[in-house]
C-alpha cells in the first residue's frame, strides 16, 4: 500500500514509522522541518493533559508509556525514565493516569515542599524532543521512508503523490485543512533554565499563580507553564516568564537563582477529543485517516494513536 502521511511531528513520524515497519510505501509530507514543529518544542513528559476521550486516552497513554519505557531501556537517544513527584494541598482523589504508571506511591512528608500536605511519587518517560525527534526522523529515512517538504492548502493537493490512503497528522493546522471548527489552539509558554543539579520532575497542577512544573533534562531544565485555550498569540510574555520561574521556585527554591536561557511559546492542537478515524467522504476514492487534536498530550499518546491509525489504514 502507498500511504501519504501529512505532518512530521510526533503523530506523523510515529505513524509513518509503524507503516514502514509493516512494509508499506510511505511518503511523509511536511511544511516544516521537524525542528520547527510543536512536537520539537514540547516539554514532552508522559502525562495526559487536555486530551480526550478519557477511555481512549487511558489506552493510548498506556501503550505509549510501554513503548517509551522500552526505548529508554534500550538507550534510544533522548528518552529517559524520570522520577516524578506531583504535589497537592489536600488529599487527591484517584488519578485517571495512575493505572498506566509503574510503582505509584504516596510521597513521604520529608519529600514534600513547604505548604503541601500530599504528593504522589512515580516514574514516567521524559523525552528530550530536540534529540529524539531528529533521531526518529533519521530512522524513518534510513529505513527507506520518503519525504516531501511542501505546504498544502487542502488534502486533495496530495493526490499527485498517488496515495492509496492519506493519514492526516497536521496537528493544529488539521482543523483548517479539513474544515473542522472544533480544533483550537491551546497556547503554552515554558522557560528553559540552567539545571541547578535537579533529577526529579515536580508538578503542581493547582498552584494559585498557575500550573507549575519542573522537568530536568540533560542540558537544561524546563519550567512551565501556561495552558491558554483559544489563544493564537505566539509572542513570549515576559511577565509570564517571571511568574513561571517564581511559582516553580515555590516547589524547588534553587530555581529562583537559575539562569534563564530561553522562553518559548507553542500552540497545542486542542480539540474536545482526539480525532482518530477513517473518513471515506472527504476525498472520493481515497480514504483519509485522521490522527490529530492531541492537545497537551501528543507525546503521551503518540505511539498508541499511531497503532490505531495504522489499523485504520487497512
Ligand atoms: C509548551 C508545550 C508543552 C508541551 N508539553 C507536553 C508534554 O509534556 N507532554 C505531551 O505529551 N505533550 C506536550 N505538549 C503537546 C504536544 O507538543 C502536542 O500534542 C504534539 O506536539 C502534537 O504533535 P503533532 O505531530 O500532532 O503536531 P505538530 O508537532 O504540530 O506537527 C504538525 C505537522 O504538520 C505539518 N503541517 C501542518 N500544516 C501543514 C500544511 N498546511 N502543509 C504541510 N504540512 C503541514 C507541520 O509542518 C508539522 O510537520 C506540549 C506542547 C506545548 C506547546
Amino acid at each position: 500500500m502507498r500511504v501519504v502521511v501529512l505532518g512530521a511531528g510526533i503523530s506523523g513520524l510515529s505513524t509513518a514509522t509503524l507503516l514502514r515497519e509493516r512494509g508499506d510505501e510511505v511518503i511523509l509530507v511536511s511544511a516544516h522541518a521537524t525542528e520547527a514543529t510543536t512536537s520539537h518544542l514540547a516539554a514532552a513528559v508522559w502525562f495526559p493533559t487536555s486530551a480526550g476521550p478519557a477511555d481512549k486516552v487511558a489506552r493510548w497513554g498506556s501503550t505509549t508509556y510501554g513503548v517509551l519505557a522500552a526505548e529508554a531501556a534500550r538507550g534510544v537517544p533522548g528518552v529517559v525514565m524520570r522520577e516524578s513527584l506531583v504535589v497537592y494541598r489536600q488529599e487527591p482523589g484517584p488519578q485517571p493516569w495512575a493505572d498506566a504508571v509503574g510503582d505509584l506511591r504516596p510521597a513521604r512528608a520529608d519529600e514534600l515542599p513547604g505548604g503541601y500536605s500530599h504528593g504522589l511519587r512515580f516514574v514516567v518517560p521524559l523525552v528530550e524532543m530536540p534529540t529524539y525527534l531528529p533521531w526518529l526522523h533519521r530512522q524513518y529515512v534510513d529505513g527507506g521512508g520518503q519525504q516531501v517538504v511542501r505546504r498544502i492548502g487542502s488534502l486533495d493537493e496530495l493526490l499527485d503523490l498517488k496515495p492509496d490512503v492519506i493519514v492526516n497528522c497536521a496537528g493544529l493546522a488539521a482543523g483548517q485543512l479539513v474544515g473542522d471548527d472544533s480544533a483550537y489552539p491551546i497556547r503554552g509558554q515554558i522557560v528553559r533554565v540552567v539545571n541547578p543539579g535537579l533529577t526529579l520532575s515536580v508538578r503542581d497542577e493547582t498552584h494559585p499563580a498557575g500550573r507549575a512544573y519542573i522537568h530536568p533534562r540533560s542540558e537544561d531544565c524546563i519550567l512551565g507553564g501556561t495552558l491558554d485555550a483559544g489563544v493564537w498569540d505566539t509572542t513570549v510574555d515576559d511577565e509570564t516568564t517571571r511568574s513561571i520561574v517564581s511559582r516553580c521556585s515555590d516547589l524547588v527554591p534553587a530555581l529562583a537563582e537559575a539562569e534563564v536561557l530561553q522562553a518559548l511559546v507553542g500552540l497545542r492542537p486542542g480539540r474536545p477529543e482526539v480525532r482518530l478515524e477513517r473518513d471515506e467522504q472527504l476525498i472520493p476514492g481515497v480514504p483519509v485517516v485522521h490522527n490529530y487534536g492531541h492537545g497537551g498530550s501528543g507525546i503521551t499518546l503518540g505511539w498508541g494513536c499511531a497503532e490505531d491509525a495504522v489499523k485504520a489504514c487497512e
